[in-house]
């Protein structure tokens, strides 16, 4: 299958994210190219790969097998606008990034027969280490699919969920889910400067442990239930942590955080329609 030409329309944080890992799997940076209103996201993302910038947003489009829709939800309707004449001349491939905007309220700017994949990546992209479910409109030809799911490989794993609802329970999951990662281990961090550590070192160790048990949820036999009890010796330590947490409810307060999340996601979608 030929390299497709993608263009990115934004190029904030996930757009990077996603160049970034394209790049490092060797996709050309000649055959992708970036528009965004705003000079400054376009000399960011231009220090990440020599890709070609646009501030118009229908020059982008020109010629893209691709395109690849990477602005914030409130600001789709504005974007979709102004591709919608050159998406129909072009003929390619919209993946929608943005959480919440619904196929249908898309293909309402871009026409009823333009091939869509809505998308739910996550920033550890930017490492390809990435999480992605995808979901395809009828329209979308096995070749185009093809593209959408070699595009998102290429920054880590990829899974195609089979009704466009499941996208608001992936980006409760995965697509947030990294800042949660990232909050757990700024309240480790803290704490363990409570306990009396310089905060380089309760960042080291929290970074670290972090990595360990990441790798040991993913490449160990052990269900994580197991993982969690061979660390928590009767009587010890760990079962001290645990019993705290679970009286405080930790589990009730993530499932309030995520259903916070998936409803957040389906109000997103109102916006744009
Ligand atoms: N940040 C994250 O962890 C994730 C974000 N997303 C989705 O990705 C999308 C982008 O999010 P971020 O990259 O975080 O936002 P961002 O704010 O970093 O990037 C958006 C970019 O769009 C540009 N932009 C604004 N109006 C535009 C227009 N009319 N045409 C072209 N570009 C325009 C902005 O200048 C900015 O550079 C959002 O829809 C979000 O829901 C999805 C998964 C994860
Ligand atoms: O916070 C957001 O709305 C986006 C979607 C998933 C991650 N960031």
């Amino acid at each position: 299958m030929s390299t497709p030409n993608i263009a990115f329309i934004g190029a904030g944080n996930m757009a990077s994210s996603i160049v970034g890992g394209l790049i490092e799997s060797g996709h050309p940076a000649s055959a992708i190219r970036a528009a965004d209103p705003y000079p400054d996201s376009l000399s960011k993302l231009r220090r990440i790969a020599p890709v070609e910038t646009f501030e118009d947003n229908a020059a982008a489009v020109k010629g893209a097998d691709v395109v690849i829709l990477a602005v914030k939800p409130q600001l789709m309707t504005e974007a979709l606008t102004s591709i919608s004449a050159a998406v129909k001349e072009a003929d390619a491939l919209i993946i929608s990034i943005a959480a919440g905007v619904t196929i249908d309220s898309m293909a309402k700017y871009l026409g009823e027969q333009t091939a869509i994949v809505r998308c739910m990546p996550n920033t550890p992209a930017l490492l390809s280490c990435g999480a992605s479910a995808l979901f395809a409109s009828q329209q979308v030809s096995a070749t185009q699919r093809q593209y959408a799911e070699d595009i998102l490989a290429a920054v880590g794993i990829v899974s195609w969920v089979d009704n466009e609802a499941a996208l608001d329970a992936i980006t409760a999951l995965s697509g947030s889910g990294p800042a949660y990662f990232f909050l757990f281990m700024e309240a480790m961090i803290d704490s363990g400067c409570k306990l009396g550590l310089d905060r380089d070192t309760a960042t080291a160790m929290a970074q670290q442990t972090a990595l360990g048990a990441a790798r040991m949820a993913l490449e160990s036999e052990a269900d994580l239930a197991t993982l969690r009890q061979q660390v928590t010796s009767p009587g010890g330590t760990t079962q001290a942590a645990v019993e705290s947490f679970e009286r405080d409810g930790l589990r009730d307060i993530i499932e309030r955080a995520m259903q916070a999340a998936a409803i957040r996601a389906k109000e997103l979608a109102g916006d744009t329609e």
